[in-house]
């Protein structure tokens, strides 16, 4: 059989996106690791499906690129541009992700501005962060994070007895000036660092707002430049949660599988 797909990036962080609004197709774990395999696939970072939704404009379904599954920031985002492509919609997006309902906008600029969930809570290990952000992420401020270790430490805390048995997503963190971060994130399910993390850079604005941040956080990625908005309550809980950056359709094309 042969898959129709179309190759996006948003901010670095790479996708297969299939129209599945006819609801014919239907993925095994093997299947969508060997399509996002870079050398014996299209390669990806992880794999969507848009799917038709009874109420809102689609269903997302968001694939890591070893198959399981979880919400996408950056994924979420350039399912919205390629949902306008199709004519689901014009500039605003309803759609179901992995943790719920979302909405979007696309601005006349072509950025995409997702809106997140709240986060009600977070926990502290030592000097580090947890916060759940529709996906899980670790956040830890480091000093030099070009020359961090990402791969090497994000592992050994993804893999620790703390987060067993799901894991987590590791985010390393520089604080820069004009209320300015770096993140660079360690990502669960692609079991790499990835060039950018959505759900991961929203965790880490959140943690730097408790450090005393204020909304918007200006986020620079490997992959390119986002912002997060939000507004924050005095017991430590966000709402209006924005993640907001580029999506591009990079090419489209057909795979056997
Ligand atoms: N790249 C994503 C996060 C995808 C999910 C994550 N790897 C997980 O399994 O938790 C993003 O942009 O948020």
């Amino acid at each position: 059989m042969r898959l129709h797909f179309y190759k996006y990036q948003a901010t670095g962080n790479d996708f297969m996106v299939v129209d599945n609004r006819a609801g014919n197709l239907q993925l095994t774990q093997e299947q969508i690791a060997r399509l996002c395999h870079r050398k014996f696939g299209v390669g990806a970072d992880g794999l969507m499906l848009i799917e038709k939704h009874p109420s809102l404009h689609f269903h997302l379904e968001y694939y890591n690129s070893d198959g399981s599954q979880s919400l996408c920031g950056n994924g979420s985002r350039a399912a919205v541009h390629m949902a306008a492509q199709l004519g689901l919609l014009d500039k605003a997006a309803t759609f179901q992700a992995y943790d719920g309902p979302h909405d979007a906008e696309l601005l006349p600029t072509g950025i995409i501005r997702l809106r997140m969930g709240d986060v009600a809570s977070h926990t502290r290990h030592g000097d580090d962060y947890f916060i759940h952000t529709g996906s899980p992420h670790y956040v830890r401020f480091v000093d030099d994070v070009k020359a961090y270790p990402v791969v090497d430490e994000g592992r050994k805390i993804r893999y620790s007895d703390a987060f067993k048995p799901g894991g987590t997503n590791v985010n390393f963190v520089q604080r820069l000036p004009n209320n300015t971060l770096f993140v660079r994130t360690y990502e669960r399910g692609v079991e790499d660092e990835t060039l950018s993390c959505g759900t991961g850079i929203t965790a880490a604005a959140l943690a730097a707002a408790l450090k005393g941040y204020s909304s918007p956080v200006a986020i620079k990625a490997l992959g390119g430049e986002l912002s997060v908005e939000f507004t924050r309550a005095g017991d430590g809980s966000f709402t209006n949660v924005y993640l907001i950056g580029p999506a591009q359709c990079v090419f489209e094309g057909d795979v056997e599988i």
